[in-house]
């Protein structure tokens, strides 16, 4: 009997629970919803109505480390056909917002400038300013960068235009030339592999535009800058891991370290270029960037003054070195493995410049709009290779809605990647887009076969808005005159027996081509 009541209220029991279960489960599920969901939202402030981005499970501790890869910007491709062009994800315990394709991007960049303007406080990031007194491109989004931000672009916009601008023309001009001369001395035809020596010419060029001055090809001090530089990228571009899992911390205090004495040892051989520079300045003087922004300075009331210390000057030059040396010479690097990758192409380029410009002078900026083939080759080269495959890391201001149809709540202070990448092999923008086609940038119009700009501006491969890149003028320049001055005098071939590739190798910062020698041929 006890037996029988006691199996009854055993099965009773067991009726009972699993009546009840469902119930159990539905209040628990309710209460773990509250808990991830009603409470987080009191937490990030997202109002009820609107939603954030979607995006893959996130594992703890590591969030989606696991799925990036060797390569993020393809792997952040691979998810957004999941989850769409705005997508959350986690890295370590931070969230991140990777934003796609054209329409977001420019929502995101341009129309929404503000609320994407900031950047995070990343070590790497801080370390640089905290060392070198401010940075354009790190700097967060407040009153005294907005100022920097002016200044440099006054004296960027000064030396790149009118009258300034045949100056820096003659100087790049200059540097091409001694470019061809150091590599070929005396002989007819060499091999040579053109990356590194690339980055002492376009170091050299800005060396001219903030101190009116060069160094040889093979001079120690532009040897010290270009390593430092290399150093410097290295480490900037392999975002640190404890800025998403800031426990990591005091196991990697080393690296740190180590960054942080590149940091020092490199601002401290600008520094001395700098205050030597400076010992010669005159009031008034203009001859230069850094002249010409102390001559600003010198005109500005005190409250602006004092948010443009001596120091951020120093930082436009490293901002300068650090922006606009390994940008310019990759993509010239790629430029020219492309041009011996389509020996055909090369033909034709070169056909295009000697009809317009003749074989009596050098190719000038002057010739730029007549030459709509090599125009569009530079182009599809920059869109093939993506060399900056995403901007540097943006963070946004305010608490934001981000509009064009997405309608997705991203709280203030949260990383946002812009992949550039995505943009620029975007199959919805670009017909077939891993075929490398310069045509695909001509348009015809009723006067002939021109450059449709209106595309090559569409893959904003200088990104947009407040924090567009501000050299982007002094690049286009340099990346025109090397190249065309460089197919002007030479022929360019693959050396016998060299398998190209044009596959890249790099990091969220900078996709670099893989080593390549080529064969010169100076031109009758
Ligand atoms: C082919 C050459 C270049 C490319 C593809 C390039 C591309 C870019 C991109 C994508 C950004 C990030 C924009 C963003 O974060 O949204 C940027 C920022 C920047 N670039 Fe360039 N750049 C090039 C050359 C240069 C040159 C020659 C200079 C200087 C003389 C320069 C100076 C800067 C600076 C200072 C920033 C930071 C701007 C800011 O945060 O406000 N860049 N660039």
């Amino acid at each position: 009997m006890i037996l029988q009541s006691n199996s009854h209220f055993t099965e009773q029991a067991v009726r009972l629970a699993l009546l009840g279960l469902p119930y159990i489960l539905s209040v628990t599920v309710v209460f773990l919803f509250w808990r991830l969901f009603v409470l987080r939202d009191a937490k990030s402030g997202r109002p009820k109505h609107l939603r954030e981005p979607p995006g893959p499970f996130a594992l703890p501790i590591i969030g989606n480390i696991h799925q990036l890869g060797s390569e993020p910007h393809t792997a952040f491709v691979d998810l957004a056909k999941r989850f769409g062009d705005v997508m959350k994800i986690r890295i370590g315990s931070r969230p991140v917002i990777v934003l796609h394709g054209k329409q977001a991007i420019h929502q995101a960049l341009v129309r929404q400038s503000v609320d994407f303007a900031g950047r995070p406080d990343f070590f790497g990031f801080r370390t640089t300013i905290s060392l070198g007194g401010g940075s354009l491109a790190f700097s967060n989004y407040d009153e005294a960068w907005k100022l920097h931000r002016k200044l440099a672009d006054n004296a960027l916009r000064h030396f790149t235009s009118g009258r300034q601008s045949v100056a820096f023309e003659r100087r790049v001009t200059y540097e091409a030339t001694e470019l061809i001369k150091f590599i070929m001395g005396t002989n007819e035809s060499t091999v040579v592999d053109l990356s590194q020596i690339l980055k002492f010419s376009v170091s050299n060029v800005i060396f001219n535009l903030l101190f009116e001055s060069r160094h040889g090809l093979e001079d120690a001090k532009l040897k010290k800058v270009v390593d430092g530089n290399d150093l410097f990228i290295e480490e900037i571009s392999g975002s640190d891991i404890a800025d998403f899992m800031p426990w990591l911390s005091p196991f990697i205090r080393h690296k740190m370290k180590a960054f942080e004495n590149q940091v020092k040892l490199f601002l401290s051989f600008l520094e001395d270029s700098v205050k030597d520079h400076i010992e010669n300045y005159g009031e008034g003087r203009e001859s230069d960037i850094l002249y010409y922004l102390m001559t600003l300075l010198d005109s500005m009331d005190s409250q602006q003054r004092e948010k443009v210390t001596d120091k951020r000057i120093l930082a436009t030059v490293n901002d300068f070195f650090g922006a606009g040396l390994e940008t310019v010479a990759t993509t010239l690097s790629w430029v020219f493995l492309y041009a011996i990758y389509y020996p055909e192409l090369q033909k034709e380029i070169q056909d295009e410049l000697d009809e317009v410009v003749g074989r009596d002078r050098l190719p000038t900026l002057a010739d730029r709009g007549k030459l709509p083939l090599t125009e569009a080759f530079l182009a599809e080269a920059a869109r093939h290779s993506s060399v900056v495959p995403t901007t540097i890391p943006h963070m946004t201001t305010r608490d934001t809605v981000l509009e064009g149809g997405f309608n997705y709540f991203i709280p203030k202070d949260t990383v946002v990647f812009v992949n550039l990448y995505s943009l620029q092999h975007d199959p919805k923008q670009w017909d077939n887009p891993e075929k490398f086609n310069p045509r695909r940038f001509l348009i015809e119009d009723g006067n002939g076969i021109k450059l449709d700009v209106d595309k090559v501006d569409s893959m904003m491969r200088f990104g947009g808005g407040r924090r567009r890149c501000i050299g982007s003028e002094v690049a286009q320049m340099e990346l025109f005159l090397f190249f065309t001055i460089l197919l002007h005098q030479c022929d360019l071939r693959n050396v016998a027996g060299q398998d190209l590739t044009l596959d890249g190798k790099g990091s969220l910062l900078v996709i670099r081509a893989y080593p390549y020698k080529l064969e010169i041929t100076r031109r009758s």
